[in-house]
């Protein structure tokens, strides 16, 4: 684990002795956008064409980040448009690294044996955190974006012309909502979760863990009235909760102490977990092994032994 400095790789673990303990996660350094024809992207840039073949996804399916990008992906009908690295899954001195284990796929487009090469090929002085999900471009030999967020929104739409894929993840009639539900999932949920689990003082937990199950109590409610956020359609927003919530009682409830309850003591919440993963094309992208070996094997400051938990069995293919 660490960051490049000036593209020199540093095996440093996050700061958080500057925020009273608390885990603060770095914005992301890439904005371009891929659109249609190529023409300029919320960030002003333009030069991003949809094409097939052009584009590739580095990934870790053990991320709940990238596994946003490869659900959409899948949604979207582009696993012949957009190729996909997986890294190894686990994450020590040298941050994600290229292997062909179990799962891994190696660096499908240069063969690299540490992402942070990825990310030094896009900038050779690069300064920062080595994250996944990284969209790479296979022409201009650079990194298009590495905010899942900006990520699926354009794997949403930018491609629609190729694939003929209609899908609309962010129908205009439910943007307001689908960003209010974004904005306050992003932070009790899905970031509430590892600012529990890498807290180093007690308040910054607890403050995390109190935020965590009010707003899953809020969302338990909800779909006690609802069979998506925004109603009856499935939107980014569910895509974005839903990577949070199939890691949750494997992962987060034991490694990072979200432990008031596991998720399937909700009422509703587990129904909505497996209509989820029960999509066409969702359960292929759920790697338990990955996920559960990533987090008990890599943060060895949490968990010095590495044991990787051989629990618990929960189906999410059974109705519930
Ligand atoms: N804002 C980014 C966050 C991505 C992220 O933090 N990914 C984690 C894996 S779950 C990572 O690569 N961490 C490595 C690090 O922080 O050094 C996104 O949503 O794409």
């Amino acid at each position: 684990m660490g960051m490049l400095v000036d593209g020199k790789w540093k095996d440093v673990w996050y700061d958080t002795d500057s925020n009273d303990g608390r885990f603060v996660r770095e914005s992301a350094s890439f904005h371009h956008w891929v659109t249609p024809d190529g023409s300029a992207g919320p960030d002003g840039d333009g030069g991003f064409p949809a094409q097939a073949g052009r584009y590739h996804l580095y990934v870790s399916l053990a991320c709940p980040w990238a596994h946003r990008t490869l659900i959409v992906r899948s949604l979207k009908g582009l696993e012949e448009l957009i190729g996909v690295s997986v890294v190894s899954p686990l994450m020590l001195e040298h941050g994600w690294t290229f292997n062909r284990d179990e799962g891994s796929s190696g660096d499908l487009v240069a063969d690299r044996q540490f992402h942070h090469q990825v990310y030094t090929a896009a900038d050779p002085h690069y300064t920062g955190r080595v994250t996944v999900p990284v969209l790479w471009d296979c022409e201009r030999q650079t990194i298009v974006n590495n905010e899942s967020a900006e990520i699926i929104r354009m794997l949403g739409g930018a491609f629609d012309d190729l694939t003929g894929n209609t899908l609309d993840l962010y129908p205009q009639a439910l943007r307001a909502d689908v960003d209010a539900w974004n904005e306050r999932i992003y932070p009790a949920v899905n970031n509430g979760v590892y600012r529990a689990g890498f807290a180093t003082a007690q308040a910054a937990y607890e403050e995390a863990y109190r935020e965590l199950f009010a707003e899953l109590d809020h969302i338990d409610q909800h779909l006690g009235q609802h069979r998506y956020l925004t109603g009856d359609r499935l939107t980014e927003a569910d895509i974005r909760l839903f990577t949070t919530l199939i890691r949750f009682d494997s992962v987060y409830h034991g490694h990072f102490k979200c432990n008031r309850q596991r998720l399937e003591d909700y009422r509703h919440i587990p129904g909505y977990i497996r209509d989820i993963f029960q999509l066409p094309g969702v359960a292929g992208t759920v790697d338990f092994n990955h996920i559960k070996t990533h987090y008990y094997a890599s943060h060895r400051n949490i968990n010095p032994t590495g044991i990787v938990p051989v629990g618990p069995a929960i189906d999410y293919h059974q109705a519930k």
